[in-house]
């Protein structure tokens, strides 16, 4: 497999950089930690190393050095398609390079290949409470399916060393990664078209069979594959990535760590934000019955801060401008659903709610993050099951954190173990009475 090969030069020297780092400067100093920080959720601090992606506040993601206009362009696309394919957006993130036509292909044939799901996943799918959440389905599958790896097999035979475990690491994220999307649109159609299941086309790609097995038209297709690029990595601190390497930082293998990851996705504060966001829109257009004026949008935004609610969609932990992401999702809508009004909607609380929250002065970043124009679109195109939306999300962000894994058994990452204190500890710091024997 070339990119086996590729993967494993490139590991040898970024293993020699790691080296060089921690032998000869393991103790020059990265920062200061404050008890904002550390009360704080830890925000700002420099403690986490991936070269998959990295998030500058003013100008967004850059995945693997290219920012998401430079991705969209450069990465080769389908005949006909106006995105790129997902398969180059996983090779790029996995080596750092854009792939050639030839390269993807080799992960187009490797994906189809893999992506047959095992019958006794969609028994288990089948047999899942009608409550629960697609989700929670999804999470259940992957863990599932943790019987198959590879690696986990290697490990209780006593073959994993330092030196190999990324090799059967990566075995496990080819095997698990391309079933993703079957699963999903798996469970899409499972709980709201009466199981009416779409066989795979095997002459597809990644996001081309899922909008087909969606049973949706062109362009979802399209808006499928640019989606799945867009989400597929936001640097390694946020809530779905930090959680999957977490987990895979004490060896647990692919299907364990995303899993983790799937369940860290679903809160209204990360993933969970995009189904609130268009909740809060066609709340508003319920309350309103109609499309709200500048002052009637701007006054609904305040109605939601005032109750104690966030804008949903809106602010970052780390951004301090529009998310690149939401552009990308705006410029798709503004060519494909001019008319849609929700879509009208979502523009014009990007020229109001900037400034309210700016007004109500708590919000570091009061501009939108990626998640508050996604359910328009989606809605657009028919799925409107709010619940979805994470599943969504999680084939995404799988492309990422399981890159991601890869490379930290490949670069030998320890098993992360940051060190807590106790509220006592950072009084006696302030009273800076460090003699003290204090613990609570
Ligand atoms: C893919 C993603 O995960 S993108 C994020 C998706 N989440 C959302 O869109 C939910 C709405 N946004 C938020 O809740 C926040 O902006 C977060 C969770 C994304 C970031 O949180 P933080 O880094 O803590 O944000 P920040 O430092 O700006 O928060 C300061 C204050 O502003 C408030 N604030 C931040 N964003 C918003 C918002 N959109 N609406 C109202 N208030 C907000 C915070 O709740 C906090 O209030 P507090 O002081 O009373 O606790
Ligand atoms: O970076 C974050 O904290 C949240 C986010 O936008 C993402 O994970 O895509």
């Amino acid at each position: 497999m070339k990119l086996k090969e590729k993967l494993k030069e490139k590991i040898e020297t970024e293993r020699e950089r790691v080296n060089r780092l921690l032998k000869e400067h393991g103790d020059v100093k990265v920062g200061d930690i404050t008890i904002a920080q550390v009360i704080g959720g830890m925000r700002g601090l420099k403690v986490l190393v991936t070269d998959i992606s990295y998030l500058d506040p003013f100008e967004g993601i850059r995945y693997r050095g290219y920012t998401v206009d430079e991705v969209l362009q450069k990465l080769p696309k389908p005949k006909g398609a106006e995105m790129p394919y997902d398969e180059a957006q996983f090779y790029l993130l996995m080596t750092g390079d854009i792939p050639t036509e030839q390269e993807v292909q080799e992960i187009i044939d490797l994906f189809k290949e893999k992506r047959k799901v095992p019958n006794y996943v969609y028994k288990v799918l089948d047999s899942m409470p009608t409550q629960a959440r697609p989700d929670v389905m999804l999470a259940v599958a992957v863990d599932t399916m943790q019987q198959e790896s590879v690696f986990a097999k290697a490990y209780a035979e006593n073959k994993i060393t330092k030196q190999n475990a990324w090799e059967y690491m990566l075995e496990d994220v080819l095997n698990l990664l391309p079933k993703i999307p079957m699963i999903a649109a798996y469970i899409y159609r499972l709980k709201y078209k009466n199981n009416n299941q779409i066989p795979e086309n095997p002459d597809l790609d990644f996001g081309g069979n899922f909008a087909h097995m969606m049973g949706i038209d062109k362009p979802y297709d399209d808006f499928s594959r640019l989606y799945f690029i867009l989400l597929s990595d936001h640097e390694s601190g946020n809530v779905s990535a930090h959680t999957t390497h977490l987990v895979a930082s004490a060896w647990a293998d692919a299907y364990y760590s995303l899993a983790a990851g799937i369940n860290g996705l679903s809160g209204p504060l990360h993933g969970g934000a995009t189904q609130e966001a268009l909740k809060w829109f066609q709340e508003l257009l319920k309350k309103l019955n109609k499309i709200p004026t500048k002052e009637e949008l701007e006054q609904f935004c305040w109605d939601t801060l005032n109750s104690g609610q966030v804008i949903p969609g809106y602010g970052h932990a780390v951004l301090r401008k529009t998310d690149p992401r939401f552009v990308a999702q705006l410029e798709f809508g503004k060519k494909h659903l001019p008319d849609d009004k929700l879509f009208q909607l979502v523009s014009l609380l990007y020229e109001v709610a900037p400034d309210v929250l700016t007004k109500h002065g708590k919000a570091k970043n009061p501009w939108p993050n990626c998640d508050n124009i996604t359910g328009t679109i989606q809605a657009h195109y028919g799925v409107d099951q709010y619940e979805f939306y994470p599943v969504l999300f999680d084939i995404s962000r799988s492309m990422g954190v399981l890159s991601n894994i890869t490379w930290d058994r490949a670069l030998g990452y320890p098993i992360e173990r940051p060190k807590s204190v106790t509220l006592k500890m950072l009084e006696s710091l302030v009273q800076k009475d460090t003699t003290a024997k204090v613990w609570f």
